[in-house]
Order: C-alpha cells, then sequence, then structure tokens
C-alpha cells in the first residue's frame, strides 16, 4: 500500500472498523479477500470487491448526481475524508473539472459556509484561548508532516474576513498540493489559527463554530505567531511552513521575520509573484517583445500587488536596469492613487514602488492630488495591466478601451478571486479590446469565442507554483526558501507556455500536464535552493531521481 507512510507508522497496525475509517488507509471495497480475513474486515463491507478504477466510475457517477457546485464540493471532500486515494485518482483523471470544485473559485463559497456545511474534522484548529497548549496541540498529530499550510482566516480570497472557515483554504492548496505537485497526503496538515473575527455576519451566526469573538490584535496577535512558530520547529523542525491569506499588513510581518528562522514562504506575496512573473514574460515573449520596453500599472498595492511588482521589477534588475529606472516601469495603484515618490503615505515597501514624481510633470490628469487609475492609463500608456484589488468590475469599459488605443495587443491580468471578484471577464476583455487583449484570470474561466476565434483563458494562479515549490523543496531537501528559488521557478513556468510556440495559444499549459509542469518547476527549485547554498548539493540525475521518488501516485 502506498500511503506516503514510513514504515513506523504502519507498525501501529490498524485493524477493522478503526482501518476503514482512516482516509490514509481504507480501501473500501477494493479490500482483497485475503486483506479482509488478515485485517479484520470480514462482514464489514460488502462481498463484491472492486478495482480502484470501479471505485473511480462509481464515484464520478455519484459527483456528476449533484448539481450545485457547493454540493459536489462537500461530496468531494467527504470522499477525500474516507478514502484518499479513491479522492486523488478521481481528481486525476478530472482535473479540469474538479480543480475548481476543490480550490478556486468554489472553495470561497465553502469558507463562507464552513459551519453549515461542517461534517468531519481535517487538520488542526488552534484558537486564542488554546494559545498555551499548543506543543500538545502539535503532539496531538500522530504523523510526521513535511508541508503546513496555515492561514488565520482574514483575508480569504477577496472574500474578506472568513474566520475559522477559512480552513476551507489551507485543506484545499494541500489537495493541490498532492494533486499537482505530488506530495504524500499523509505529509500534509492543513492549520487555521483562530484569532477571532470581526466578520459580522459570522459573529450572529448561531452555527458558527469558531471562537466567536472579535479578531485579537497588536502584541497579542505577533505572541500567539510566535507561539505558534516555536511550537512547530519543535515539533517540525524540518516542516514547510506556508502562509496562506493573512491580511496584508500581518502578511509581509510575519514572513519578513521568520524567512531566515526555518522553510517558510508566503503564498500570496511569492507564489503570485512567480506565477505572474513566469506569465507576463511568457505574455511578452510570445508578442515578440521584451520586458525591459513594458510599462507595467498595477490596480491593488496589497500582498499580491507589491509582491508581483517587487519580483517583475527584481527581473529587470537581474537583466541590467539600474534600481530607478527599473522602478520607472510601474504603475502601482492604491485606494489613494498612484503611488509616487511626491506622496509622504508610503511605507518602506511601498517606496520601492513610487514613480519618480518628475516623470509624471507633464502628465495631463483629470483630478487634482491623487492621479487616479483613468489618469494613469491615458498618460503611462502601459502594455501591461494587472489587477489585484478583490473589486469586481475595477477594469472598465472606458480605461481597457483607451489602454487598447495605445498598444496592439494589451497583456491583461484581472487576478481577483473568486470568479465574482474578478476586476472583468475574459469576454468583456475581449469585446473591449476587438479580441486583441492578451488575458490570464485568477480564477478558471471557460475559453471565449470572438468573432469566430476560441481565445483559451489561461489561469494565472499561484496553484502552478506552490505544488511545485514543495516537490522541488522536499525533493532537495531544503532548509531555506529564497527568492532565487521563486525566480527559478518563474523562468521555468514561463518555459512551458504553449504561447511560446504558437502565440494564439493558452499562456499556461494544461491542468492535465499539471504533474510534468510541477517536475520541471521542481527542477529548477531545487538547482537554486543548491546554488544558494540551503540545500543537498546533489547532481542533476539525483534530483530527477528524488522528484520521483518523492511523487506519490494514488494506487493501492
Ligand atoms: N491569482 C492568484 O494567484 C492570486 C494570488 C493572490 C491573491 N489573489 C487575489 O488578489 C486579490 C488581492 O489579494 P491581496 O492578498 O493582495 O489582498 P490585499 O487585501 O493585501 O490587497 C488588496 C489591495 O487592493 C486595494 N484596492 C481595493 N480596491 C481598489 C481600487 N479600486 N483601486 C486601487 N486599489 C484598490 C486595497 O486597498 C488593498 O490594498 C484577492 O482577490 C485575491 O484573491 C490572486
Ligand atoms: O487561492 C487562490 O486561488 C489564489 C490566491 O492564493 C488567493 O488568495 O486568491
Ligand atoms: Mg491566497
Amino acid at each position: 500500500m502506498n500511503t506516503g507512510r514510513t514504515t513506523e507508522e504502519f507498525s501501529i497496525e490498524k485493524r477493522g472498523t478503526l482501518l476503514v475509517e482512516d482516509p490514509l488507509l481504507n480501501k473500501g471495497t477494493a479490500f482483497t479477500t485475503e486483506e479482509r480475513i488478515q485485517h479484520g474486515l470480514l462482514g464489514l463491507l460488502p462481498p463484491h470487491v472492486d478495482t480502484l478504477e470501479e471505485q473511480v466510475e462509481r464515484a464520478y457517477e455519484a459527483f456528476c448526481d449533484f448539481k450545485e457546485p457547493i454540493n459536489k464540493h462537500i461530496y468531494l471532500r467527504q470522499l477525500q475524508d474516507e478514502n484518499e486515494t479513491l479522492f486523488y485518482r478521481l481528481m486525476l483523471g478530472h482535473i479540469t473539472e474538479m480543480m475548481p470544485i476543490v480550490y478556486t473559485p468554489i472553495v470561497g463559497l465553502a469558507c463562507e459556509r464552513f459551519s453549515h456545511i461542517y461534517r468531519r474534522p481535517r487538520g488542526i484548529f488552534i484558537s486564542y484561548p488554546e494559545r498555551d497548549s499548543m506543543d500538545a496541540i502539535l503532539e496531538n498529530v500522530e504523523r510526521d508532516i513535511d508541508v503546513i499550510v496555515v492561514t488565520d482566516g482574514e483575508r480569504i480570497l477577496g472574500l474578506g474576513d472568513q474566520g475559522v472557515g477559512g480552513m476551507g483554504i489551507p485543506i484545499g492548496k494541500l489537495s493541490l498540493y498532492t494533486l499537482c505537485g505530488g506530495v504524500a497526503p499523509a505529509k500534509t496538515l492543513p492549520i487555521v489559527l483562530d484569532l477571532g473575527t470581526n466578520n459580522q455576519e459570522r459573529l450572529d451566526d448561531p452555527r458558527y463554530i469558531g471562537w466567536r469573538e472579535n479578531r485579537i490584535k497588536g502584541e497579542e496577535y505577533d505572541e500567539f505567531i510566535d507561539l505558534f512558530v516555536t511550537a512547530v520547529k519543535k515539533r517540525f523542525p524540518h516542516v514547510l511552513l506556508q502562509w496562506e491569506d493573512f491580511a496584508s499588513v500581518d502578511a509581509e510581518r510575519i514572513i519578513d521575520r521568520y524567512r531566515d528562522d526555518l522553510c517558510t514562504f508566503n503564498d500570496d506575496i511569492q507564489g503570485t509573484a512567480a506565477v505572474t512573473t513566469g506569465t507576463i514574460l511568457a505574455a511578452i515573449a510570445a508578442g515578440g517583445g521584451e520586458l525591459k520596453d513594458q510599462n507595467i500599472v498595477m490596480l491593488g498595492a496589497g500582498s499580491a500587488g507589491v509582491g508581483i511588482c517587487l519580483q517583475l521589477k527584481q527581473t529587470m534588475m537581474a537583466a541590467g536596469m539600474s534600481e530607478p529606472e527599473a522602478r520607472s516601469h510601474f504603475y502601482v495603484i492604491d485606494r489613494d492613487g498612484l503611488l509616487h515618490s511626491g506622496r509622504t503615505d508610503l511605507d518602506e515597501l511601498h517606496q520601492q514602488l513610487a514613480q519618480p514624481a518628475e516623470n509624471l510633470k507633464n502628465w495631463d490628469c483629470d483630478t487634482t492630488g491623487a492621479i487616479s487609475f483613468a489618469d494613469v492609463v491615458r498618460n503611462g500608456k502601459p502594455g501591461v495591466l494587472i489587477g489585484a484589488t478583490g473589486q469586481a468590475g475595477a477594469f472598465s469599459e472606458p480605461i481597457i478601451r483607451e489602454m487598447a488605443a495605445h498598444v496592439e495587443h494589451p497583456v491583461i491580468f484581472p487576478l481577483s478571486n473568486p470568479t465574482s471578484r474578478a476586476e472583468a471577464t475574459p469576454a468583456d476583455l475581449l469585446e473591449w479590446t476587438h479580441g486583441k487583449a492578451v488575458i490570464a484570470t485568477g480564477s478558471p474561466f471557460d475559453p471565449v469565442d470572438h468573432n469566430g476565434v476560441t481565445h483559451t483563458i489561461a489561469q494565472c494562479n499561484n496553484s502552478y507554483i506552490f505544488p511545485a515549490m514543495g516537490l522541488g523543496i522536499l525533493a532537495s531537501r531544503s532548509r531555506r526558501v529564497t527568492d532565487a528559488m521563486f525566480i527559478a521557478a518563474a523562468e521555468a513556468l514561463k518555459e512551458t507556455s504553449p504561447a511560446l510556440k504558437d502565440r494564439t495559444a493558452s499562456l499556461l499549459p494544461s491542468l492535465t500536464i499539471i504533474r510534468d509542469v510541477s517536475r520541471k518547476i521542481a527542477h529548477a527549485v531545487a538547482l537554486a535552493a543548491i546554488a544558494d547554498g540551503v540545500a543537498d548539493s546533489i547532481t542533476e540525475a539525483e534530483i530527477d531521481q528524488r522528484i520521483e521518488e518523492t511523487m506519490w501516485q494514488p494506487e493501492y
């Protein structure tokens, strides 16, 4: 049985009901007659012995019987809690259809309804009142763990504070670690840090199953996070710890504080930066251009927006551009308008992306004071526009038409999730740009037919990066996560773009080959980790061998 468990863990043999109730060991109707005799299962299962393929067919039939996506989600989550091998085998065979159900966008709805659709526990819940029991809580995890994804539920996709319901995100992200990156499910652990919620709807909901208090903030918050990191390091010293969907201000502070302390990264900042850089590089290369010639507008200056621009800026500088010159290619817009050097309200991070005020002297602006999005697009004439605001409709028709008037093929990425928060729909973007826009979105969209041409819409989502990052880190036994590893991941992703061979093709490869894409990215990540001195020094052939050994396959 290939469950990703160690021999030692197997020696704690489970029998009978306990065995069929363990999703990591359960084979359900596929337990053979010999296994049924040997493991005390006689009479506990119907007599027919299924193959895994037969189980998959039955499960797919049941999946199709549900019409509402949320019910499909509940069904798949239940299957995952019953039999992980079957769950992943089913998902791998139907990845394009099922990933949006388990992950973005439907996982967003599942977080909002978490307390209503809750069935059985998965992962670890650490609430504020239990802060002094963190060691005991982590001791209750009876397995060795390679990857943790943790959230505090405050910025769930573009849906805001979901409190304990945010747990849906680490569960979904870790499902992708296995599905796309091949990390053994037994080695993954989702965690929610429940520090309360400021979402009044949740607080007023009699079904809410989180800690029913307003959020803890300030020093107490930081102390809690410190207790958590200390406990994780003690219990799982070599684990990869991924931070997910924290409010921007906490996300940045936390990763700055702990990045040199353990193997850790923030997916919304670093994973998003890598997928977007890789996809932008592919879009520009497909159009025959170069990054150094692009003016880039970023709407939204939170975790994602800042992370993306800093990585793109770093990429320009790595190609030989000076810092001031690279900075002048970015027009980053927050709620108060364009970030520029004349503003006195910018923190150190945002100053790194402030447009030099002298470049704006001859701009013709509609507004006095703040420089608006419309002013920026009209005067800056960008070739690339990215949205990370969480605001549906933020890319308006007049602004997109204005952009298209200045460039032949505007590159437009509405990255906000879930689907309901996208800054614009691909259909509208193609309509407003007469079919010229080169598009990638954060959430999945169906292909769009425009004037007889079918446009496949790439999903520029960090899901192309974090599972592969995990695979590369595990294969190379990396001890830290460095910027160079994300730069390598972005470059490797770019190289897989179908648009490099055919500019009308999708910017990103199909999910049906995601495990191969992950292998390539993992290889590049491992090489970068070795070059940075944070991983075992092994040959490229050894890297590939370890990638194959690490990759778990859903089979009995
Ligand atoms: N595609 C992906 O892989 C990916 C990855 C990370 C985040 N996202 C999405 O991006 C969005 C933002 O995520 P984040 O982590 O940066 O959140 P965040 O809260 O840190 O940042 C959002 C920022 O946008 C600003 N904003 C809102 N409306 C604006 C407007 N009209 N004009 C200018 N600025 C505006 C907010 O003030 C905030 O600073 C979310 O919807 C999230 O789902 C997508
Ligand atoms: O979860 C996603 O789909 C991507 C990203 O991490 C987000 O927060 O939107
Ligand atoms: Mg996220």
